[in-house]
């Protein structure tokens, strides 16, 4: 609850929900490549006595026939079926057809995990939708890649896409944005053919890397045709260039769609310091995004999703749970638990990155008069 929360004077209370419940974040912290990394989150967001000014939910899983309003049963089976396996040396070829192996290995307990994260951000759309808040946060979510049909990019069940699902009983227009390194190309199959969820993915764009979707030309199709709006982007990107092409973008997205409700994925993984080694951007480009968007003063869900160094995720997605309180932060990360992950400056602000920016003014706005053009279309 909001008590004792000092509201700095800018910020009109925003009534924030942030799902967590210990359980949550022991089945997040279990998931092959982010493992720890939501405790990491968590830790940082009470070390900075954030959760006073929220209302913490705790979530319930998702029901298998709520998962089924997106994923096949035939692929619910059979990832329920894998997870009571104890021993994982037996190789099952049936996992291969669902997209259970190498990158989304089937581990014991992953159908009660998946079902945990999926119920997650369902439980986060329901706040939203019963007007419990304005804002509904869960950091556990963001599984971008999940199909119909098969797991895929770490992700098993699409939490995005049940959570739209849900949002989509109160709302008829449902804007999703994503601005993961990746290209959310499970959130834009799901809605591919319909207008009623528009999705815009900004990420980086080059052959070979994954999930090798999303160019400026895919836009849709059916009724859905412009309803889907990718911005390819290329290694390099600054937070200034970023933010630009985000809110021109947005703006555009919003003039032509005017929706009633927003689900915006936060993965972390083009920061400068990730693994991943593309885009070089601080928490600062993902803060002045949110800040746009919390400007349109409609109901906004926030999830998480990639982010490999789990320092950097976790001070850019503190960040954006200040933003969204309306609280100022000071750059000296507090004493806590996970302290000594924040070396050797242990300062919140990250310095922006330097590889060589491929992105000339050019190929922007080459990008900007397709983006406007294709929603030229949009009514
Ligand atoms: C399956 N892949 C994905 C899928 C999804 C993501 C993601 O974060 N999506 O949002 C990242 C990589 S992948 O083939 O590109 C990789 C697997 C392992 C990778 C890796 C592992 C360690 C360091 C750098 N990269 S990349
Ligand atoms: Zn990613």
């Amino acid at each position: 609850t909001n008590k004792n929360c000092p509201v700095d004077k800018k910020s009109d209370l925003r009534r924030v929900v942030y799902v967590y419940s210990d359980d949550l974040i022991a089945v997040c912290d279990q998931l092959p490549k982010v493992q720890c990394r939501a405790r990491m989150v968590h830790s940082l967001i009470s070390a900075y006595d954030l959760s006073r000014c929220m209302r913490c939910v705790s979530p319930r899983p998702a029901r298998e026939d709520e998962v089924t309003l997106f994923h096949s049963s035939d692929y619910v089976d059979c990832l329920k079926r894998l997870s009571a396996i104890e021993d994982d040396e037996k190789y099952d070829e049936e996992a291969e057809e669902f997209g259970l192996s190498y990158d989304c290995p089937a581990y014991p307990g992953v159908f009660e995990h998946a079902c945990v994260l999926a119920g997650a951000t369902m439980t986060a759309a329901t706040c939203l939708m019963s007007d419990l808040c304005d804002v509904a946060v869960n950091w556990c979510g963001g599984w971008h890649h999940a199909k119909r049909h098969e797991a895929s990019g770490f992700c098993y069940f699409n939490d995005i896409v049940l959570g739209i699902l849900k949002l989509r009983q109160k709302y008829e227009r449902v804007l999703y944005v994503d601005l993961d390194l990746h290209h959310g190309d499970g959130v834009e199959d799901a809605f591919c053919a319909t207008n009623k969820v528009m999705t815009v993915s900004f990420h980086k764009y080059s052959p070979g890397f994954f999930p090798g979707t999303g160019r400026l030309t895919d836009t849709g199709m059916g009724t859905g045709r412009y309803y889907s709006v990718n911005v390819p982007l290329k290694d390099g990107i600054t937070d200034a260039q970023f933010v630009s092409v985000f809110t021109r973008v947005m703006e555009l997205a919003r003039v032509s769609y005017a929706p009633g409700v927003l689900v915006c994925q936060c993965g972390a993984d083009g920061l400068t310091g990730d693994p991943m080694e593309a885009f070089n951007l601080t928490p600062s480009a993902h803060s002045q995004c949110l800040q746009y968007l919390l400007s349109w003063n409609i109901p906004l869900l926030l999830v998480g999703g990639g982010g490999y160094n789990f320092a950097n995720t976790a001070r850019c997605w503190t960040v954006l749970t200040s933003v969204v309180t309306g609280q100022q932060l000071r750059s000296e990360i507090p004493e806590h638990e996970a302290f000594t992950e924040y070396g050797p400056d242990f300062e919140l602000e990250l310095q922006a990155g330097n590889k060589i920016n491929r992105n000339t003014n050019e190929y922007i706005e080459g990008i900007l008069q397709q983006v406007k053009e294709n929603l030229s279309h949009v009514s």
